[in-house]
C-alpha cells in the first residue's frame, strides 16, 4: 500500500566525495588551511553552527529548535552533501511552523518529511500548516499511533533523506504509538548516533503515563520500552551505544541533550525497578496539559485546528 511503507527510500543515493576536514570543527583556522580544501563561503553558512553536539558527520546537518510555550523540540536535520539536500523536521510545533520553513529555505534545504514521534496532548504539531506551504512535504507518523498522514512507519523502518538515515524504534508508554528515531549505524552516518525520542524518554525523566484507560498497563510498557536490555533493538532504548545523544522533544529545565549511558545512570525514574517505577510514575501529579482537548483531535489529523479543511492536507 503506497502509504504504508515499511522501508522509505525517498531520493537516489548519490555517493559524495570524502571531506578531509570537518567544517564544524570551530578549533580549525579556516584561512590557514590550504586554498584547494578551504570551505566556500556557503559551506561555511551550512558548517559553522551546524551542531549542537559533537556529533561528526560532514553530512549532516543539524538544529535543534525550541517552542518557548509548551517548551518543544524540534529537529532539523539534512543531508548537506547531497544535491538535493533533503530536510526533514521532527516534532515541528505550529507556532512555531512559519521559522522553521523559513530556516529550510534559507540553508537551501529541500524538506521531505514532517515526522512526529507521536500525538502530541500539548501543542498542536505544525505539520498541517508546513504542508500548506509546500504540499510535497510527506507527513509521517507511526501506524500505531492511529492517527492520519501520507506515511505509516513501524518498528524497525528506516527513512532516508539522501545518503542518512533514522530507523524507527518503538517507544510505547506516554502514548500507545510513540517511537523514537534514531540516526543510522553505518560508515557515512553520524557519529556518536542520535535518539529523537519525542516524550517517551525526557532528561532525567520521560513521558507521563497517565493518557491511557489502563495506566498501569501503559507504565509497564514504558519501563520496558525503555530500560529492559533485549537484544531486540528495534524496541529498547537502552540498548543503544552509551555515548547516543538523546534529543527529547520536550525540556522543562533548560536542558537540550543528553546521552543513553548518562540516563542509564542518573535519570530518577528508569534507574529504579518495575515496582518503584510503577509508583513514581502513579504519584506525578501533573496538571491536565492546558491544550490537550485541541490539540489531540488537531494531531490525530495532521495538526490543522481546522479538522475539515485538514483531512485533504494529510
Ligand atoms: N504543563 C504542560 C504539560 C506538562 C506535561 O504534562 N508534559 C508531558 C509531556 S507533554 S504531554 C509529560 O509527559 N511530562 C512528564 C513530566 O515528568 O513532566 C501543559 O499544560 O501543556
Amino acid at each position: 500500500m503506497l502509504n504504508q511503507l515499511r522501508l522509505i527510500r525517498v531520493v537516489s543515493i548519490l555517493s559524495s566525495s570524502p571531506r578531509s576536514i570537518n567544517i564544524a570543527a570551530p578549533s580549525i583556522s579556516i584561512n590557514k588551511l590550504p586554498s584547494n580544501i578551504r570551505p566556500t563561503r556557503s559551506q561555511l553558512l551550512m558548517g559553522s553552527s551546524s551542531y549542537t553536539t559533537s556529533s561528526h558527520s560532514s553530512k549532516l546537518l543539524f538544529r535543534q529548535l525550541f517552542e518557548k510555550e509548551s517548551s518543544t523540540y524540534t529537529y532539523l536535520l539534512a543531508d548537506v552533501s547531497h544535491p538535493d539536500k533533503p530536510a526533514l523536521l521532527v516534532d515541528p510545533v505550529d507556532k512555531t511552523a512559519d521559522r522553521d520553513f523559513a530556516l529550510v529555505k534559507e540553508l537551501g534545504l529541500k524538506l521531505i518529511y514532517a515526522i512526529n514521534t507521536h500525538v502530541h496532548a500539548d501543542h498542536v504539531t505544525g505539520t498541517g500548516l508546513i504542508k500548506t506551504k509546500d504540499p510535497s512535504v510527506k507527513s509521517v507518523i507511526s501506524k500505531s499511533s492511529n492517527a492520519k498522514a501520507d506515511l505509516f512507519v513501524e518498528p524497525g523502518d528506516k527513512i532516508y533523506f539522501g545518503d542518512l538515515f533514522l530507523e524507527v524504534r518503538a517507544t510505547p508508554g506516554h502514548t500507545v504509538g510513540c517511537v523514537t528515531y534514531v540516526t543510522g549505524e553505518g560508515p557515512d552516518q553520524p557519529q556518536p548516533r542520535m535518539a529523537f525520542t519525542g516524550d517517551a524518554l525526557l532528561i532525567r525523566g520521560c513521558g507521563r503515563t497517565d493518557f491511557q484507560v489502563s495506566c498501569l498497563v501503559e507504565v509497564q510498557r514504558c519501563f520496558t520500552s525503555l530500560c529492559i536490555h533485549r537484544q531486540d533493538t528495534n524496541k529498547f532504548i537502552f540498548t543503544l551505544p552509551k555515548d547516543t545523544f538523546v534529543y527529547p522533544a520536550h525540556d522543562y529545565k533548560g536542558f537540550t541533550v543528553s546521552t543513553v549511558g548518562e540516563e542509564m545512570v542518573y535519570n530518577p525514574r528508569l534507574t529504579k525497578d518495575l515496582e518503584t517505577f510503577k509508583g513514581i510514575m502513579e504519584n506525578l501529579k501533573l496538571a491536565y496539559p492546558k491544550m490537550m482537548d485541541m490539540a489531540v483531535p488537531a494531531n490525530m489529523v495532521c495538526g490543522l485546528q481546522d479538522v475539515d479543511g485538514i483531512a485533504k492536507a494529510c
